[in-house]
């Protein structure tokens, strides 16, 4: 059985007598340790499939299963608790609390999870040992990218969601943020999806998938996936 996977997923959206097919009939799977690109253009999709992964919406159809449980058949205190111990997120706008440093704000989501990674040591890891004492307002766009990257892993996550995780940032800043992603996908074996309307980013990972239109178009595997520093856009 693999580590995660969507059966024939279809998700609606009702607003008053409007109805909207974000997802029609999406199926793929992801192996654990992947490092998964979810790509396709504007309104297609995306953000809804992250969400349902994420259990912040839940299916109309289908089955959704992450690491062994039915994440579509979760109650709502059941989900909560997936969300807050099972699931890392990193946005595009980092979501950082602007009155906390950045140890704080790590520190902040581990207190709230159950297995959680030293807060220090993980900003460490992430390149900003020495700016922990620093508030988002002093951090660069890409520094504070960093900080919330740390803050999803010291959750000791086993999934790490990322919509568009490089959409605020400047080319090499965009291009170092991946590095890291990349990074801790191989060396701490974590599943990590990410999802951009950027095709150039597409020979990193292990595996593609295309959406369009609510449809998967298709799932595609790299054999040799490149680095960060291979490809250019
Ligand atoms: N909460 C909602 N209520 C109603 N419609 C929604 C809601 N969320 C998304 N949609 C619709 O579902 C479709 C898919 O949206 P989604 O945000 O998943 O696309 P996306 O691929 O992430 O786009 P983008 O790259 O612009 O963020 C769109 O038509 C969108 O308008």
């Amino acid at each position: 059985m693999s580590f995660l996977s969507l059966e024939h997923v279809s998700k609606q959206y009702k607003t008053g007598e409007v109805v909207t097919d974000a997802l029609r009939d999406v199926s793929f799977e992801i192996d654990e340790g992947e490092f998964v690109v979810i790509v396709g253009p504007s309104g297609a999709g995306k953000t809804t499939v992250l969400n349902l992964l994420g259990g912040m919406e839940s299916v109309t159809g289908g089955v959704i299963a992450v690491a062994g449980r039915r994440v579509s058949d979760l109650s709502k205190k059941e989900l909560t608790a997936y969300r807050r111990h099972d699931i890392g997120f990193v946005f595009q706008f980092y979501n950082l609390i602007q009155n906390l440093t950045a140890l704080e704000n790590v520190e902040l989501a581990s207190q709230i999870s159950r297995a959680p990674l030293d807060a220090g040591k993980t900003l460490e890891e992430v390149g900003l040992g020495e700016r922990k004492n620093n508030f988002p307002a002093q951090l660069s766009g890409g520094e504070q990218q960093r900080v919330a990257i740390a803050r999803a892993l010291c959750k000791n996550p086993r999934l790490l969601l990322c919509d568009e995780p490089t959409g605020a940032l400047d080319y090499a800043t965009g291009k170092d943020v991946l590095r890291l992603l990349h990074e801790t996908c191989r060396d701490k074996g974590m599943t990590v999806i990410v999802i951009t309307h950027n095709q150039a980013i597409t020979p990193m990972a292990d595996k593609v998938i295309h959406i369009k239109n609510g449809r998967q178009e298709r799932v595609l595997k790299n054999i040799a996936p490149q680095s960060v520093e291979e490809i250019e856009w």
